[in-house]
């Protein structure tokens, strides 16, 4: 039998095995970097190869390349969820330096960690983590649903109907972390810029609404679960992150005989919210009914931007069919990418 652990070498020293392109992980599109990292991995290790231990052996990788965050103290934690907040009042300078370089140094940290991991699969061993391809096919997406998110709370606010209430997204099959630790940092990235943006200018928008956002993120792996805590305390983005393990007691039976492994989300209380934002990226013959049952449950609701990985590889036609229904009935826009 072949040893799992054979295509990950002992040598830390990563120099040899790849030949990074373009290192500077200073500049703010981390995509540029890991794209232009050549893959000289075993081709026992490639796309689609699976071996037991590669979650494992991407941890300790990852744990042997990062400096751990420092735990925030009572003051800068304090500063951390502001610094999630996306105001268009001009704070004050004085306030907003330190949220703002609370902010910087949480982006780093989860883009170096995004970078280790990327350079983890292009020269040890492929995984299933959504990458800088699909990476970059999200990030405008998400973009989209977050500005527009915060277009209507600003109506609201105009309007005399002030709610506060944070962008939830909800991610299914959160792996190792990754695709989370993405969404976060790039919902961060999106809330820096308008900051300052916003400094540099004189003029007030008039625009009075604070958004913060929140991703919740489940599995129904223990280890994939235990993995991406690991992931994501690296990152620095943990209190952005609800990380849940569905287990059978969640099951409340709220499915169809032919789903039998499916554990059901509709009974989980990390689970009860609506939410603007969803990404599906978990066991491919549940993405229709769960998706049906997010409806059901109203977590899915008008307006609610829906994301769902390799549909066209996996050939998941009845989810794709059913959109296409909903479409010609113009109850959903929808678009594919490939
Ligand atoms: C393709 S991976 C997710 C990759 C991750 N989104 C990323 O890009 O970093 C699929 C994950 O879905 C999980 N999974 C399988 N069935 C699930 C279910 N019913 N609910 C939630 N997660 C599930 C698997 O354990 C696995 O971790």
């Amino acid at each position: 039998m072949m040893d799992p652990f054979e295509c990950f070498d002992d040598d830390d020293d990563d120099d040899d095995d790849v030949i990074d392109c373009n290192n500077d992980l200073g500049d703010n599109d981390s995509n540029s970097k890991t794209t232009s990292t050549c893959v000289v991995r075993d081709d026992l290790c490639g796309v689609l190869a699976f071996h037991a231990g590669t979650e494992a052996a991407l941890l300790q990788y990852v744990q042997s390349k990062m400096i751990p965050p420092p735990p925030p103290p009572a003051a800068a934690a304090a500063a951390a969820k502001l610094s999630t907040t996306c105001s268009s009042h001009l704070p004050e300078q004085q306030q907003q330096l330190p949220q703002q370089q609370l902010m910087m140094s949480t982006i780093r940290q989860a883009k170096t960690l995004l970078y280790h991991v990327d350079d983890f699969c292009l020269s040890r061993h492929w995984m299933m983590h959504i990458g800088t391809e699909k990476g970059t096919s999200l990030r405008p997406f998400l973009l989209d649903c977050f500005d527009t998110y915060q277009q209507k709370q600003q109506q609201q606010n105009i309007d005399g109907n002030k709610v506060s209430r944070p962008f939830q997204m909800l991610e299914l099959g959160t792996y190792c972390g990754y695709s989370a630790i993405f969404l976060v940092k790039t919902l961060l990235e999106e809330c820096l810029q308008r900051q300052q943006q916003q400094a540099g200018s004189d003029k007030d928008t008039g625009m009075t609404t604070t958004t913060v956002f929140r991703l919740t993120t489940v599995d129904v792996v223990e280890q994939h679960v235990k993995i991406a805590r690991e992931m994501i305390r690296l990152a620095g983005v943990e209190s952005y992150i609800d990380l849940v393990l569905l287990t059978q007691e969640d099951d409340d039976g709220d499915h169809n005989e032919s789903n039998n492994n499916h554990i059901s989300l509709s009974s989980h209380p990390s689970v009860k919210d609506h939410y603007e934002f969803v990404f599906l990226d978990h066991d491919k013959s549940l993405y229709l009914s769960d998706l049906q049952a997010l409806e059901r449950t109203h977590r899915i609701r008008r307006g609610t931007y829906v994301a769902a990985d390799n549909v066209i590889f996996a050939q998941i036609d009845e989810y794709r069919q059913y959109l296409q229904r909903l479409a010609s009935h113009q109850v959903v826009t929808t678009r594919l990418e490939e």
